[in-house]
This record gives structure tokens, C-alpha cells and sequence, in this order.
């Protein structure tokens, strides 16, 4: 085919020794051997492979596949630990959270962030190309757990978190690699791993400039910034938009589209037994919309399935993410336009911001007309192949709210109506957080997973409604989410990647791999949600 293989480093990406390690699975996780550093050069790797291929007739048994793979690699010498300067033990945000317990909470993982910090070694530029890590200059807080690397969306919920915590230059330092990741490749990816290449992940870039300018007013650091925020808006415009006709009208909006050829390497023993059954086209197909759900952050989710019937129903058979015009991401990109027409008004660019503000007109009006449903008051997403709306639970669905990117009059009429499905869709009637959706599949994307970003997503949208009602209601999520966290790090001094909704503070579940913790993200979360209500937050309804 002329897809290209997930990523330029065949070592990681497209080669025999990368099929037989990983179908031999020598290690219980997939992502283990494609973060693993070579001890020769890639050229040496590969010949010297080939001659093991030659001397076993194709066949090499486990064991002579381990003894190569402990040869020819280590696992050590990327990432050294790191003190980030501006770190404090006892932030400001701290004095204002009223609840003792809670303040200890805050406290706790405000602790974290050292744990989590990490710099890329000297020798990863010496010799990148033994390495799958795309090295950066400044210091940054990885996710956690198997997630040692940056990750473009969770690096959002990381910053708000890090400037609660008075921790500025470290969130700029943060930035700025991901704009060098960005020059480097035309587009961020995914993460700062060769093997995420070819797909990026959801584009808050602009987002996370606007909240380091919130904090800072540093008008330097925008116009230093400004044409690489343009260039991010131009490889979406490029690569992901889709046009297609509803009801008579032609419309144009973004869609997670990742081509490339093969499973995902960090992922690839359980890509590759999905197709087993799988004809060639089938398979192809298979391998891009299982990496352009990768790139919508949701991997994976009922969200990309579409059934025989249209329905989301069904397996990781049915992924279809291309087909699917998210809500989420329109809105996201949206806001990208609005944050950079932004930034030019600050600039003193009036005749760009000018440019940036009809296209932003153009995409809240696209929004409305192909996302918005009126009967239900929601946003859903919408399946162009088949012409319809996903009529279903999801977080994502209040995201034009959430990204502010709904007309004034519009709010104003419609947020009155996102309040009462959110209250009626059964989401906010979990004891341990709003879960991502209602269906469950097996997958982490669903339920009863609760994301922590996601939550997130939900809060700030029903404060971008201005009624009392929705007050009341953000405040009531966000409660029941930081008690839920709270609980969980009592029990298990440890936050996770996600929770299950059902039992506050408890690990979620599914999906590929076993629980994270750390975890970037979630501290994130929490510190936001400290810092905006601590006044009136409670631990519990006893300390009410
Ligand atoms: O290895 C499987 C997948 O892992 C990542 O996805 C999950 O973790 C990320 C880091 O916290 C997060 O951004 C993502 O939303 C999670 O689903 C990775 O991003 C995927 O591309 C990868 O296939």
C-alpha cells in the first residue's frame, strides 16, 4: 500500500524483529520492548537479526528471540529524575482550602510532582537514533507508571495543576518542548516516542498557552510562540478535515484520521491478533481507525464503534473512528481559533485576529448545525458515513461549553437544556464521579470508568452555563469527584489514571494494559478543583 509505517525507526516501527519480539510476547506488556534503547546502531541491529532470521530458517524459537533482545538492548538511559526549581512544599493555593483534610490532600499531591519529573539524558542526544525517545530540553512531569514519556492532551491537565501549585516555569518549560516537538514533526505527536509519530492526540497547545498567559500576562512568550500556534491550526485544517453533505447542505469540520500501515507498536501483539480473521483491506482499514481512536485520547471507547446497525454496539471489530465527526475535537478546535485571534488582539495583529475570528464564526455555526440536537438539548456526535447523530452518553458531548466556543445568545438558550440532559442522562448519578459513558464494554473508555479530565470537561461546562442550577451542579460533580480521589488515596496512598464510578476512590478497569498510577493528569485535576472550591469543599458530609 502507500501507507507509511507507523513511524520512520523500523527498529520500532516496521520490521521483522519488531513482528517476531512482539508475537513471541516476551514481555506482558507490549509497550516494554519498543521503549527499550539499543545497544548498537539500528543498521547493526537489524543486518545482525536478518542473519538470525537466515540461521533458523524464519523461525527463531522464544528463548534465541530473548537472547537477542537481551543482547542487542537495555533498558536503562533514558530519563534521569529531575528537581524542578521552582517546586515549593507548601503552595499558596493551600491557605485557601478550609476543610483540614482536604488541605492534607492537597498537600499530598502537591508532593507528587517531584516524583514525577523527570529530563532527558545527555547520551539520548548523543545517539538518538539507538533511542525510540524524541528528546526535549526542559524538564517535564510524565503521566506515570508505563507512561514515562510526554503525552500531548495529558500535559493540559498537568499545567493547570502545576500552576495551582505556583510552579510556572516548569509549566512553560512544558510548553515549550511541545512546540519543539512540533517543529520537529509538523504536528505534535501523540507522545515524545518515535512510534507515536504518525498520530497526534487531541490539540489544547493553544489551550495550555492560554492558561500559562492567564497566570503570567507574559506577552514575550506569545509573540515567540504565535507562528507555531498557526502552524498546529494549519496541519489540522490539512490533515483532518473532512467535507461531507447533511440534509442537502455541505459542510466541513475535523475528524481523528491517523493512516499508517501495521499495528500499533507499543500495542502490537493485540492489534495483530484483532485481524487474525481479518481480510488485507479489512485489516488496513483496522489498523488506521484503531490509531485515529488512539489520537482522539478515548483508546479505546464505544464512542468509535459502529455496528452493523449503526448503533455503537459491538467490539474492537467495529472501530470506525473516521467516519465519526467528534464533538469534542471541533470544539477543541474551535477554542484553538479563538485562543490564537486572541493572542493576536494582544499582539496588536487586528488584521490576523480578524482572519482567525471568521473562521472561528464558520466552525461555532458548523458546530451548531451538524452537532447540535435540539429535541434532546445536546451536542452529539455525528456519523457522516451514515448520516446520523450518536445519540449517546458521553462526556465529551458538552465539550462546545466547556471550550467556550457557543454563542452568547446561544448559551444562554441551549445551556439551560445541556443542564437538564445532563441531569436526566443518568451520568451524574454515580457515587464515584461522572463515567465517560453509560455502555459497558470491556474497553477503559467507557463505563463505569471515570476519567479525570473528563470531569473536568463536565464542571467547567456547567460553569459556562451561568445559571444558578448549573452552579449548583458543577459544584456537586466536583464535590463528589474529590471525595472519591480523596478516599482512593487514603486506602491506597497512590492516584490513579482513572476511577470506577461505582465505588468512590477505587481503580477503574479494562482495556489493554493494568492500572497507572501517578498520575499526571489526575493531580492535575484535583489541584484545579482545590484551588477553585476549596473555600467550600468538604472531605465529607460529617465535616459539612
Ligand atoms: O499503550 C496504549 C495506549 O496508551 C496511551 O493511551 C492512554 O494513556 C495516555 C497517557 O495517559 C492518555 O493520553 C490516553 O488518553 C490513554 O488512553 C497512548 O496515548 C495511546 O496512544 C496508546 O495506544
Amino acid at each position: 500500500t502507500d501507507l507509511p509505517p507507523s513511524c520512520s525507526r523500523p527498529v520500532y516501527c516496521d520490521s521483522n524483529l519488531l513482528h517476531h519480539v512482539q508475537m513471541a510476547r516476551i514481555f506482558n506488556d507490549s509497550k516494554t520492548f519498543v521503549d527499550l534503547v539499543m545497544n548498537y546502531d539500528e543498521a547493526k541491529t537489524l543486518h545482525d537479526f536478518d542473519v538470525l532470521l537466515n540461521e533458523t530458517d524464519q523461525n527463531p524459537s522464544k528463548k534465541q528471540l530473548e537472547a537477542f533482545v537481551d543482547q542487542y538492548f537495555s533498558e536503562e538511559g533514558e530519563l534521569e529524575e529531575w528537581q524542578p526549581t521552582d517546586f515549593c512544599d507548601n503552595p499558596e493555593f493551600l491557605k485557601l482550602i478550609r476543610d483540614k483534610d482536604l488541605r492534607k490532600f492537597g498537600k499530598g499531591i502537591n508532593d507528587i510532582w517531584p516524583l514525577l519529573a523527570r529530563k532527558v539524558k545527555p547520551a539520548v542526544r548523543e545517539k538518538p537514533e539507538q533511542f525510540s525517545l524524541v528528546p526535549v530540553t526542559h524538564g517535564f512531569i510524565i503521566p506515570g507508571g508505563r507512561f514515562k514519556e510526554i503525552y500531548y492532551w495529558d500535559t493540559y491537565w498537568i499545567i493547570e495543576g502545576l500552576l495551582v501549585s505556583g510552579m510556572e516555569d516548569t509549566a512553560k518549560g512544558m510548553i515549550e518542548n511541545l512546540i519543539e516537538l512540533l517543529v520537529k514533526f509538523g504536528h505534535i505527536p501523540n507522545g515524545s516516542r518515535w512510534y507515536y509519530q504518525e498520530r497526534s492526540q487531541p490539540p489544547m497547545l493553544t489551550d495550555m498557552v492560554a492558561l500559562y498567559y492567564k497566570y503570567t500576562q507574559d506577552l514575550e512568550f506569545l509573540k515567540a510562540n504565535i507562528a507555531s500556534l498557526e502552524n498546529e491550526i494549519s496541519y489540522w485544517l490539512d490533515t483532518q478535515a473532512v467535507s461531507f453533505d447533511k440534509d442537502g447542505e455541505y459542510y466541513t469540520l475535523l475528524r481523528y484520521y491517523s493512516p499508517s500501515a501495521g499495528p500499533r507498536p507499543e500495542s502490537y501483539f493485540e492489534d495483530y491478533n484483532v485481524t487474525i480473521a481479518m481480510s488485507e483491506e479489512e485489516r488496513l482499514d483496522f489498523y488506521i481507525d484503531t490509531k485515529s481512536a488512539a489520537e482522539s485520547g478515548w483508546d479505546f471507547s464505544s464512542r468509535w464503534f459502529v455496528a452493523a446497525d449503526g448503533s455503537n454496539s459491538g467490539d474492537l471489530t467495529d472501530l470506525h473512528t473516521r467516519y465519526i465527526i467528534p464533538v469534542d475535537l471541533n470544539a477543541i478546535f474551535a477554542g484553538a481559533l479563538k485562543n490564537v485571534a486572541h493572542f493576536h488582539r494582544l499582539l496588536n495583529n487586528g488584521r490576523k485576529a480578524a482572519q482567525y475570528e471568521v473562521l472561528l464564526k464558520q466552525w461555532m455555526d458548523t458546530i451548531q448545525k451538524v452537532l447540535w440536537d435540539d429535541k434532546d438539548g445536546i451536542w452529539y456526535d455525528y456519523d457522516f458515513r451514515d448520516n446520523r447523530h450518536r445519540k449517546y452518553f458521553y462526556t465529551s458531548n458538552v465539550a462546545p461549553l466547556w471550550q467556550g466556543v457557543v454563542a452568547l445568545d446561544l448559551v444562554k438558550t441551549q445551556g439551560p437544556k445541556v443542564v437538564n440532559y445532563l441531569k436526566n442522562s443518568g451520568g451524574l448519578d454515580f457515587p464515584g464521579g461522572v463515567p465517560t459513558s453509560l455502555k459497558n464494554t470491556g474497553e477503559q473508555w467507557d463505563c463505569p470508568n471515570m476519567w479525570p479530565p473528563e470531569v473536568s470537561i463536565v464542571v467547567k461546562a456547567l460553569e459556562h452555563v451561568g445559571t444558578k442550577e448549573a452552579s449548583e451542579l458543577a459544584f456537586d460533580v466536583a464535590q463528589t469527584f474529590v471525595r472519591a480521589c480523596h478516599s482512593g488515596f487514603l486506602q491506597y496512598k497512590q492516584m490513579f489514571e482513572k476511577y470506577d464510578a461505582e465505588t468512590p476512590g477505587e481503580l477503574g478497569g479494562g482495556g489493554e494494559y493494568n492500572m497507572q498510577y501517578g498520575f499526571g493528569w489526575s493531580n492535575g485535576v484535583v489541584l484545579e478543583m482545590l484551588n477553585k472550591y476549596g473555600s467550600v469543599l468538604t472531605a465529607n458530609d460529617s465535616s459539612d
